[in-house]
């Protein structure tokens, strides 16, 4: 419960909460239980059955329907006097714009995406509101407080980007079985279900290629009329047994490595599978298509134990069937959801059975999930730490207690005895572009790189603008909005096919570009440098921005990740002095110590934003892809604020 002084200063204050999952319901009990009187939520999700373990607020009867307004509803319940008032949308919306975000004293954000926190970072400096950002990944969390010319914002520091690993391990010589989920997840479950038009390094050999019998057409296509079984069993034998063989014609690779084995249907016993389970035709049974499952129809029931390759065949050619059979309007349009059922165990049994074929150990639906979905189990007891964090970091702002501003990790392992690290923030980085006016530069060939490539390469994957508006000098090149005239729509188009030297304003080296984005408010100077050439391995984009604070791609690690995914495993990664003396401590956020080490670790898309560790100077924390931050980190010297 708050003191007298904090309830003054709390009373009265508006606050926008963005995120009603798992910290958000937390949070938004908490913040009405501390005495919060005027509290605004977000959420543009309904409520799944897999919600409801942590996310307290929601019951059974509540699936299906808005999170922001069943949170209300329910904190309402015990707080009837208070204002709550939810929007069951998208934080990006166009009417959540700068004069939205003016109404609030402060924002706080349970949110699990990167690209949703950047434009929220974004909207809060345009508006000068003061943010609480905030995130967990398993029992680590943390909370951070980001003040316009007071502390960094969001994205003063660097943020690790996904982890990828190179395409000849997932399409040719995987070793590890996370390879093969992203093989079975990325390339085949995308070639088979998802949308036929996109690049995808599968089709290097969806046809002949190497001047053998296959016939040259697309053997992922299903002919006209035919049988469904029939088809099963030729993508089976042209992905696990034909693709194999034609990767083993090729000698050189398997000289240092082990020869993987090709499997084809006729050589596993799927009869064998069949009479154990019994042949049950269960494929009517399924009213709702996202309840449709291969296992269930084929009677294997435990989703933790390993099956056998048989078994695995027996998945692969169930679930095919039953996407063409129950869920075909689907089909080119999929992408792989760790909550589809069905593609769950079409990605486990593909990716079981290329692992048989080399040779690694074959894992169980359950484990696979996990892998493919990068799941760390949520722990609802860290959302419930880090939401009473956040609110004794609001408690801060709205006293303006600047001094006291900590941004506070939740550790899994005490250090120090303690559990709860508070570290003071740092000023903003002066050559951050989004909270100070840094022009960034761009070395890119002008001569045949599109604006297409500039607006999807630069503009939106690393600049992460929503409505973005591209200006040389006073031409303007580019513009999205509902609001254009026709020919202006049409001008844009042009120029978007147009190579950059040959725009009506043309982009050559020594042009500054302005990038600006309207509802973000933040406008961006680029410097352009002409190059000619780039190395198609390092620099697949064909163009480098520098000044831009994504820190390196990872690769090669257990599991990859998309931007965007709502979970991530980084539970492990943070590592830290061993404590003989196992009595812990758990120190008040706001108490006056501030660790000299900051480690960022790899969840560039996991709720946490960038969870960190604080450990003992002169020891080393031991997971070598992390970053660790000294107070020189980078390029700039990193200052407390004062
Ligand atoms: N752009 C956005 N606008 C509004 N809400 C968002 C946006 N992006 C994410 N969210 C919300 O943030 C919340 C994050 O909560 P959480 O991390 O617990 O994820 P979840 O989707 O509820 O659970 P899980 O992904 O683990 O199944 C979600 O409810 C999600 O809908
Ligand atoms: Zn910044």
């Amino acid at each position: 419960m708050a003191t007298e002084q904090q309830l003054s200063a709390i009373k009265g204050e508006k606050v926008l909460m963005v995120g009603a999952g798992g910290i958000g319901c937390e949070l938004l009990k908490t913040l009405a239980l501390s005495g919060f009187q005027d509290i605004h939520i977000i959420d543009m999700d309904t409520i799944e059955v897999s919600n409801l373990n942590r996310q307290f607020l929601f019951r059974q009867s509540h699936v299906g329907q808005s999170k922001a307004k069943v949170a209300r509803d329910a904190v309402l319940k015990f707080r009837p006097n208070i204002s709550i008032t939810p929007y069951h949308a998208n934080i990006k919306d166009p009417d959540f714009n700068v004069d939205f975000f003016k109404k609030f004293s402060v924002v706080l954000n349970g949110l699990d995406n990167l690209d949703a926190r950047r434009h929220v970072n974004r909207l809060c400096l345009a508006a000068g509101v003061p943010l609480v950002e905030s995130g967990t990944t398993g029992f680590l969390g943390q909370v951070t407080v980001h003040v316009k010319g007071k502390t960094e914002c969001y994205e003063c520091q660097p943020k690790p980007a996904p982890k990828t690993y190179p395409v000849c391990t997932i399409t040719s010589t995987p070793s590890k079985f996370v390879h093969c989920i992203v093989w079975a997840k990325d390339l085949l479950f995308a070639r088979l279900f998802g949308d036929k038009n996109q690049e995808n390094d599968l089709n290097v050999r969806s046809s002949d290629a190497s001047g053998s019998s296959e016939p040259a057409e697309d053997v992922f296509e299903r002919k006209r009329d035919e049988d469904i079984e029939e088809y099963g069993r030729r993508v089976y034998d042209h992905v696990f047994g034909y693709n194999i063989e034609v990767a083993l014609s090729n000698e050189d690779t398997w000289k240092k490595r082990n020869k993987p084995r090709p499997i084809y249907v006729r050589d596993v016993e799927l009869a064998e599978v069949i009479q154990q389970n019994g042949n049950l035709d269960k494929v009517s049974v399924f009213s709702d298509p996202l309840s449709v499952s291969a296992m269930t129809t084929i009677g294997l029931k435990n989703p933790q134990d390993v099956w056998s390759l048989a078994e695995n065949s027996r998945v692969f050619l169930e679930a095919l069937k039953l996407f063409f059979l129950k869920r075909e309007k689907e089909i080119g349009n999929l992408t792989f959801d760790k909550d589809d059922q069905l593609a769950v165990e079409f990605v486990t049994a593909a990716a079981n059975i290329r692992a048989s074929s080399f040779g690694i150990h074959l894992h169980s639906l359950f484990e696979a999930k996990g892998i493919a979905g990068n799941i760390v189990h949520a722990v609802a007891t860290t959302n419930a730490i880090i939401a009473g964090l956040i609110v004794i970091e609001t408690i801060k702002v709205l006293q303006d207690d600047v001094k006291n501003y900590r941004m506070t990790y939740c550790l899994e392992h005490p250090s120090r005895k303690m559990l709860l690290m508070p570290v003071e923030p740092f000023e903003p980085n002066k050559s951050c572009y989004v909270c100070s006016e840094t022009p960034l530069t761009l070395e890119i060939n002008t001569n045949n790189s599109k604006l297409r490539d500039f607006v999807e390469k630069i503009v939106k994957a690393k600049l992460g603008m929503n409505l973005p508006l591209i200006m040389h000098g006073s031409a303007l090149l580019y513009e999205v909005g509902d609001d254009l005239e026709e020919d202006m729509v049409a001008n844009y188009a042009a120029n978007l096919d147009k190579v950059l030297a040959q725009l009506p304003s043309p982009i050559t080296g020594g042009t500054i570009i302005t990038v600006e984005d309207l509802q973000q408010e933040l406008t961006c100077n680029i410097n352009i440098k002409h190059r000619e050439e780039f190395d198609e391995e390092n620099e697949p984009d064909g163009m480098i921005l520098s000044g831009w604070t994504q820190a390196l791609a990872q690769k090669n690690d257990e599991t990859s990740k998309e931007n965007g995914a709502s979970t991530s495993n980084v539970s492990q990664t943070v590592s830290l002095e061993d404590e003989e003396d196992d009595e812990l401590q758990i120190l008040p956020a706001f108490s006056g110590f501030a660790g000299n080490k900051r480690k960022l670790t790899d969840n560039a898309n996991s709720s946490s934003s960038d969870l960190s560790c604080v450990g003992d100077e002169n020891k080393d924390c031991d997971d070598s892809e992390a970053i660790v931050m000294l107070d020189g980190y980078g390029e700039r010297k990193k200052c407390r604020v004062q």
